[in-house]
């Protein structure tokens, strides 16, 4: 579905992607993880058409993607600060895709209540984004990108400005609207419970280069994860409350 080979970018001298290569069927979800500055947002971006790749190939169901523009890509780029139309409802807000390609009223009214169904927004469909939650303005966002049924989904740190209970909601409703939706995605995090919470395929990206790994245990196992050095912190946490 998405085949990414040999991607390398860099900002002046600074080699920011090296030799970056990744394969994603459809339906599946990449999780990246990787400590700030490591290149993930960038390697988003050049998905997304908003960088240029220095050398590389990029195929989406088998289109080259590099020549055409964002808009023509077919996938929608979402990171932490949601942006909606402030004027706009919820619910326009949802229908947004939909209206500027002139589809029927009766048939946007159905698909975007549906969605609203989905994300626990139908109380707030009238309500305009300044008087959301933070959580519920992610929703909303997901909203608008899901009912253009892109093919691929890049989610850049979409929690991250979240506190811990709403992102734990946050990584429910996603794993839940994923699978309604079959979507394909890559969600980048800095957090690796995040990254085996909503992951289906995992990778790691360390100062522009990328493991991928071929199951959850090896992800686990790699110590660049941190993963079984917080286990042990929690054991011993434990052992010492007993
Ligand atoms: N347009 C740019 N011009 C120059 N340098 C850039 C540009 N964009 C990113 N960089 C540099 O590239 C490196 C990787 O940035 P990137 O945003 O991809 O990292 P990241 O892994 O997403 O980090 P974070 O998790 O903090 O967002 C950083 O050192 C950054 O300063």
């Amino acid at each position: 579905m998405l085949e990414v080979s040999a991607l390398a970018k860099s900002f002046g001298s600074q080699s920011v992607l090296r030799d970056v290569s990744l394969t994603l069927p459809a339906g599946e979800v990449l999780a990246v993880l990787g400590r700030s500055g490591g290149g993930k947002t960038t390697l988003l971006k050049i998905i997304a058409g908003l960088e240029a790749p220095d050398a590389g190939t990029l195929h989406l169901a088998g289109h080259d993607l590099r020549p055409l523009p964002p808009n023509q890509r077919q996938l929608v780029y979402l990171y932490q600060e949601p942006l909606l139309f402030p004027h706009l409802t919820v619910f326009e807000n949802i229908a947004f895709g939909l209206r500027i390609r002139k589809v029927a009223n009766g048939k946007i009214t159905q698909q975007v209540n549906q969605l609203l169904d989905e994300l626990d927004l139908r109380e707030h469909a009238q309500k305009a984004p300044h008087q959301l939650s933070g959580g519920q303005r992610q929703r909303v966002s997901f909203g608008r990108a899901l009912i253009i049924r892109p093919r691929l989904l890049l989610l850049d740190e979409p929690f991250g400005n979240l506190d811990a209970q709403t992102r734990a909601d946050m990584q429910q409703l996603f794993l839940r609207v994923r699978q309604q939706h079959q979507m394909t995605a890559i969600f980048v995090t800095h957090d690796s419970r995040e990254a085996l919470t909503v992951g289906s395929r995992f990778a790691y990206l360390e100062q522009g280069q990328l493991t991928t790994f071929a199951s959850k245990a090896d992800f686990v196992r790699d110590a660049r994860t941190n993963i079984q050095q917080e286990v042990r912190f929690w054991e011993s946490i434990s052992r010492t409350e007993n």
